[in-house]
């Protein structure tokens, strides 16, 4: 079986799939968008993308695709503690650039802000990969922000400890695919996710929209808007719930009565690592 990750090997992403899927053959993909079209194109059976940092929101390169091409459903999710390391080819470096994903950078602006204001922030396609290019220029005064099994996969030396503004950092990943794994780990819950884009200009449709969920007694574990990129001020709203078993169909349908249309991303298990 071949499991896809956000590469190269030492990312956030390959922890978590292997992790989830110690047996499988996984494949490294060099962005989270030919992640998703590996998956597409059937070179992978699933693939490991991250949806959600509790410091920094949704990855938008991830729920944006899933938004706007074709059908892709998660039949999993896992959850990772996230710690960032700020490493380099030696202790004494004179730090003038460091690289990571934008999702770390972020993370760990607080950090950079405080020790390295100075210092220019280069962006890159995973945390794994500026670790790895870090190590292949060891002679630059450069620095990746990347998780600690990078500083060893690619002999990197960490000069500070656990960067992320917030100590308890989690990011969520979605496993696509289209059959349920079958994995070894325990389940703590089981949630739903949906996109929904309401009828043009009616006032109230998002109230209608919720007024669903409040009357059914469904949780929601997380609503946000984003652009639907076609004119400003247009939006598609993305939802999770937990499944409390209720039928899918009829909340959908109850939904669509006023217009708005649902968009199922998946029903899934949820596997805190
Ligand atoms: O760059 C990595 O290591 C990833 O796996 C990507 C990613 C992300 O896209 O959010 C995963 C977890 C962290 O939040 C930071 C980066």
């Amino acid at each position: 079986m071949k499991v896809g990750f956000l590469g190269p090997i030492g990312s956030f992403t390959y922890t978590a799939s292997l992790t989830a899927f110690p047996q499988a053959d996984l494949v490294p993909v060099e962005s989270i968008t030919d992640l998703i079209k590996a998956y597409e194109n059937m070179l992978v059976d699933y693939a490991v993308v991250p949806v959600e940092n509790s410091i920094e929101g949704s990855v938008h390169q991830t729920v944006d695709y899933l938004f706007h091409q074709g059908n892709i459903t998660a039949v999993a999710e896992l959850v990772l503690p996230i710690k960032q390391q700020l490493m380099a080819s030696g202790l004494d470096k004179d730090i003038e650039r460091v690289y990571s994903h934008p999702q770390a950078l972020a993370q760990s602006k607080k950090f950079l802000d405080e020790n390295y204001p100075h210092a220019a922030l280069e962006i890159t396609e995973s945390t794994a990969y500026a670790a790895r290019y870090v190590a292949e220029n060891p002679d630059d005064n450069i620095a990746a922000i990347a998780p600690s099994l990078s500083a060893e996969t690619y002999g990197l030396d960490i000069i500070a400890n656990d960067i992320q503004e917030i100590e308890d950092n989690n990011t969520r990943f979605w496993v696509l695919g289209t059959k349920v794994p079958n994995l070894t780990l325990t389940s703590k819950e089981k949630k739903v996710s949906i996109a929904l884009t309401l009828a043009d200009n009616q006032p109230g449709a998002l109230y209608q929209a919720l007024k669903i969920f409040a009357e059914r007694k469904l949780d929601l574990t997380k609503i946000e808007s984003r652009p639907l990129k076609t004119v400003l001020g247009e939006y598609f709203f993305l939802l999770d719930f937990l499944d409390n078993g209720s039928d899918l169909s009829s909340i959908f349908s109850d939904i669509e009565a006023n217009g708005t249309t649902v968009k199922l991303f998946g029903t899934y298990e949820v596997y805190y690592l």
